[in-house]
């Protein structure tokens, strides 16, 4: 298994490219089995999820492929089985998001239920009750849920569906979904992540009618076929936001090219506070940090967009720990998402956990040990502390950190981190 080398200590200086966002990629990879004919999805990231995904097209016998100048193509003409296996959904749980758009075009989906991860139980009550509403019939059975629209249907039919709570990816299942089903409807308490927003613009240029997204009330009126696109995957907000904690913990000066500071209110805002001058500038964000000793710690509550994202949590702790003062974080959406605390004590921080909350005390310094990644995030904020940790960081199970990350050591190598590789 690789590990990452990591020794900390250096500012960092320069410019890298913000990657297409995971997030918005992996939906638009299913949303491409709504049409007959091909989509071409540019800036897509070059990570392992995005391979998973491309794995699990193809084993639907969908051609799915990446071109040499880096877009994917896919064309789902045809369909061989509307199955996602188990194998393919337990290392990522977008997979269910193959369950709307299969439904909708194919009329029968059989998908994985993808359990439980190390960031919590993650259920999928809410896709299962929206696809219901909307006409089709899901039973569970040998870990699948096996859905067909119900008799006498030969498409969904559009629903108003009211979640119990603000689900991304249920949102993106119901409105894949809604594009080809028959008449209206209406997404309330829906997510408002720019990761939807930019799918319906996706779906919208397949030929979709949909109106309000980026808003908690989404619109769609179905229509009977949607064509082909082409379509660029927005930024990663997660990866530029990761990038904004590393340079704030070390000092340094990094323009992140393609970088949407509009998609990061929340994190900048704390950033400010700490004392990290971030600017929008054209075509990406700017940041510069006197270090972290300079810093002041900044207690935060995860909530959905456009509040503070859990997918910042523990990147932002990460700063936390080594910025002057006593901060709170406080978790509100996945029930298990502290699993980089002990890691992060492994390096000296100073960190207590009482359920949903952990009160961090910042430290003078943190000392390079080696660490077990157990989720991408919690990789990704132990990078972060190696960075400025004395000494040497080795960082266990990077596979975690390649499911969301494209590149991310060799980009951090070219704003001067020293970080390498090493495959066992
Ligand atoms: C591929 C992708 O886009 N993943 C993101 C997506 O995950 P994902 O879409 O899985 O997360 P959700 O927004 O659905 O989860 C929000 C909360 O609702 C609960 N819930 C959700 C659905 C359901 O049927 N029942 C239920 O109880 C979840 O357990 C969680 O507590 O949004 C999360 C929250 O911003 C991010 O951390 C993930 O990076
Ligand atoms: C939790 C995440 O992803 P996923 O929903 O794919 O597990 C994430 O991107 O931080």
């Amino acid at each position: 298994m690789d590990k990452l080398l990591i020794r900390g200590g250096r500012r960092l200086h320069g410019e890298l490219l913000v990657s297409g966002a995971k997030n918005a990629a992996l939906p638009q990879l299913c949303a491409a089995l709504l049409s007959a004919d091909p989509v071409t999805l540019h800036n897509v990231p070059r990570l392992q999820d995005v391979r998973t995904m491309l794995k699990l097209l193809r084993n639907m016998g969908v051609a799915a492929e990446r071109s040499d100048d880096g877009a994917v193509h896919v064309d789902a003409r045809v369909l061989s089985t509307p199955e996602a296996p188990y194998e393919l959904v337990k290392t990522m749980r977008a997979s269910v998001l193959a369950l709307g758009p299969l439904l909708a075009r194919f009329g029968e989906a059989t998908v994985s239920l993808p359990g439980g991860c190390a960031i919590g139980s993650r259920p999928v009550d809410q896709h299962v009750r929206g696809l219901s509403a909307m006409g089709a019939e899901i039973v569970l059975e040998h870990g699948y849920m096996i859905a067909r629209l119900s008799a006498g249907r030969t498409r969904l039919k559009g629903a108003r569906i009211t979640t119990d709570m603000v689900t991304v990816t249920g949102t993106e299942n119901f409105l894949m979904a809604a594009a080809l089903a028959e008449g209206e409807t209406l997404l309330e308490n829906a997510a408002q992540e720019p990761e939807i927003a930019d799918l319906a613009e996706m779906l919208i240029a397949m030929g979709a009618r949909i109106e309000g997204h980026g808003s908690s009330r989404i619109r769609i009126q179905g229509v009977e076929r949607l064509h082909g696109c082409s379509h660029r995957v927005v930024a990663d907000r997660i990866e530029a936001g990761t990038f904004l904690c590393a340079v704030a913990a070390t000092g340094g000066d990094v323009l992140l090219r393609h970088g949407r500071a509009d998609h990061l209110d929340a994190v900048i805002e704390k950033l400010r506070a700490a004392g990290v001058e971030v600017q929008a500038v054209q075509d990406g964000i700017r940041v510069q940090s006197p270090g972290s000793a300079k810093l002041c710690a900044q207690g935060f509550r995860t909530t959905e967009y456009p509040g503070f994202p859990t997918d910042m949590q523990a990147q932002f702790m990460a700063l936390n720990c080594i910025a002057q003062g006593r901060s709170t974080v406080t978790e509100t959406i996945f029930e298990n998402r502290f699993m980089h605390v002990d890691e992060l004590l492994r390096l000296g921080a100073r960190i207590q956990v009482d359920g949903k909350v952990a009160v961090i005390e910042g430290v003078a310094r943190l000392s390079g040990a080696t660490v077990t990644a157990t989720d991408l995030r919690a990789s990704a904020s132990l990078v972060i502390a190696g960075l400025v940790a004395d000494g040497e960081t080795v960082l266990e199970h990077v596979h975690h950190l390649d499911r969301g990350y494209d590149c991310m050591e060799a980009k951090l190598r070219g704003i001067g981190a020293d970080i390498e590789r090493a495959s066992a």
